[in-house]
This record gives C-alpha cells, structure tokens and sequence, in this order.
C-alpha cells in the first residue's frame, strides 16, 4: 500500500481521525513527535517563531516511517513538503468549512497560530488554495470522526 498524508487545515480532525487509525494501521502524527521532541508547539513557537518550527516540521516529515502520516495544518506552506508528499504517497485532504473549524479551535491554547478569528479566517483561504492542489482525494469533513476514518479505512483496502 502507498503511503498515505493527511492534510487539513487545524481542527479539521487530522489527529482525531489519526488516533482511530491506529487500531489498524501504523501512523506517525508529526505534531505528536515534535512535542515529544521538542516540548509543547506554542513554547517553541515563543522561542523560535513559526520559521524555526517549520524547519523542524520539514525534517519530521522527512524522517516519517509510517503507512499514515498525520501532518499539521500548516505542512503545505512549504513547497519542499508538498513535493516530497507527491513524491513519496497519496494527499489525502479533509475540507471542512471555515466555521465548522473555528468552533473547534478558537479557545485552543495549544495551537499557536489561532488569534482573531479574522487573522485565522484569512490564513484558511490562503491555504485552502494549497490544500486542493496538493490532494489526490478530498473528504469531506462535515462528517463525523468514525465516518471519516471508515471512508479512509475503505479507501486503503481499496488501494486507491
Ligand atoms: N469530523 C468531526 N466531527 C466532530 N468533531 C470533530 C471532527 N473532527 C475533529 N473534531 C474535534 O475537533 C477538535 C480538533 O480536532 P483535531 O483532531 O485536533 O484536529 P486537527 O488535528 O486537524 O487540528 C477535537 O476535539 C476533535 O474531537
Ligand atoms: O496550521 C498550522 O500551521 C499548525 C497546525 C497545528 O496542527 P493541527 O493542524 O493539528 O492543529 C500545529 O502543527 C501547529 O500549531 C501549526
Ligand atoms: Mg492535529
């Protein structure tokens, strides 16, 4: 089986999705290994800014082993990164409308990047581009955690 990214903006249920995933499957959540790596994001985020993450999320992914690879939202700003997930596997996108999101994140403290929600609102069309272009199958993401994952699930015996 190809290896397969899952990309979505923040709080579009990547790690959630992710952490059912496992039952069956080998899955590296980058987020997950940056934090047992380097601390908590919004502390690096402090010390270092956006850019000295980003540079550690590139040698995450990079450095990735498994079948799933769970990224961070913000894995598509770097062009680097969107090739090497081209290269490598398939994009899966999870596309979930910008208010659905931002119920999910808004109080967050863990999440670094979410101020007010116009700044956010602004980055998500930004990106939003990035992500369609980037995957090979868009999911819908108004569904619920356990469909989401079954799609997937269904996807990957599939072999797509
Ligand atoms: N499809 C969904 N339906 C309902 N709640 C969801 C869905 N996806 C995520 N959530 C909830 O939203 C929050 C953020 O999800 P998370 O998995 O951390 O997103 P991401 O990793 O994409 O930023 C969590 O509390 C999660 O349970
Ligand atoms: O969108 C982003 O730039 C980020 C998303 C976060 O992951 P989630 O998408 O899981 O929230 C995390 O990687 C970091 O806070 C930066
Ligand atoms: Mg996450």
């Amino acid at each position: 089986m190809d290896k397969v990214y899952l990309i979505g903006f923040m709080g579009t249920g990547k790690t959630a999705i992710g952490r059912n995933l496992k039952a069956r499957y080998s899955v590296d959540e980058l987020d997950e290994r940056f934090v047992q790596e380097h601390g908590p994001i919004t502390n690096f985020f402090k010390q270092h800014g956006e850019t000295g993450f980003r540079k550690q999320e590139v040698e995450l992914l990079r450095h990735s082993q498994a079948q799933i690879v769970v990224t961070g939202g913000g894995i598509i700003e770097r062009p680097e990164n969107r090739l090497f997930m081209k290269e490598t596997g398939t994009i899966f996108w999870i596309d979930t409308p910008f208010h659905i999101v931002w119920n999910r994140i808004k109080t967050d403290p863990s999440r670094p990047l979410v101020k007010s929600r116009s700044t956010v609102e602004k980055l998500f069309r930004r990106r939003r581009s990035l992500y369609a272009r980037a995957a090979d199958v868009r999911l819908d993401g108004t569904k619920s955690v356990r469909e989401l994952t079954k799609e997937i699930e269904t996807l990957l015996e599939e072999n797509v």
